[in-house]
């Protein structure tokens, strides 16, 4: 399958996303268009027990009803001493349609009382920060081609630990409270360039663009 040469359609809603994709697609000098950009898309329900199920359901419905090739990131938070939660509900965890607030302040008080092994933390974060559990970032990414009803299919995970309090102003969702410690920084203190070059969503797209260009 082949992208656009110069726009491609990412069947999402989410401005961070938006923003990660335009970044990485600018450098090939390719143009993102999201949801926001066309009018009398069908409702999508993200109702799939897995982050890849997911991300082909976002892509079919809005390939389909366009007509072109579209990818979808569907993506979440799983952290170790919640069992994985919030994972496919990472969106919703704190309630249908929660603002990213609603849902850091959910998490904080699910890990009220959560402790590991203090050792990731130096340095650079006031001596009472403490990290709460080590958790996992992941996306997935689909792209489906309604030519052919084909779709190429990527993951990525990036691995860190909740601290239990916000740090950094960039990113968006979970990134305040996401620590990454080779960086000595949360996910929300790095650049766009800097978070792409590490994190779960950098990660998957650069293994979809390793299927197109092989
Ligand atoms: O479905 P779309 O329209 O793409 O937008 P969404 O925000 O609903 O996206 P998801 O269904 O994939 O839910 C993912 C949630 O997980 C969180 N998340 C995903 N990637 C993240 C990242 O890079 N940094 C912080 N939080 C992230 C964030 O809170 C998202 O709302
Ligand atoms: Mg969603």
């Amino acid at each position: 399958m082949k992208l656009g040469t110069d726009v491609v359609v990412v069947a999402t809603k989410n401005k961070g996303k938006v923003r990660e994709f335009s970044h990485a697609f600018g450098k090939l000098g390719i143009t993102v268009q999201s949801m926001f950009d066309f009018t009398g898309l069908p409702e999508i329900v993200e109702d799939g027990p897995t982050f890849a199920a997911n991300a082909l359901i976002k892509a079919r419905i809005v390939g389909e009803t366009l007509r072109i090739p579209v990818l979808a990131d569907d993506s979440g938070l799983c952290v170790d001493a919640l069992d994985g939660a919030p994972g496919v509900y990472s969106a919703r965890y704190a309630g249908e349609g929660a603002e990213d607030a609603a849902n850091n302040a959910k998490l904080l008080k699910e890990l009220a009382g959560a402790s590991v092994d203090q050792h990731a933390i130096t340095g650079d974060l006031p001596s009472d920060v403490k990290l709460l559990s080590s958790a996992q970032f992941v996306c997935a990414l689909a792209l489906y081609n309604p030519a052919d009803g084909t779709a190429l299919h990527a993951e990525g995970a990036v691995s860190g630990f909740i601290i239990d309090r916000m740090f950094g102003e960039g990113g968006f969702g979970y990134d305040p409270l996401f620590w990454v410690p080779a960086l000595r920084r949360t996910m929300a203190e790095l650049s766009t360039e800097e978070k792409q070059r590490i994190s779960h969503r950098g990660e998957a797209l650069s293994r979809l663009m390793n299927q197109l260009s092989s």
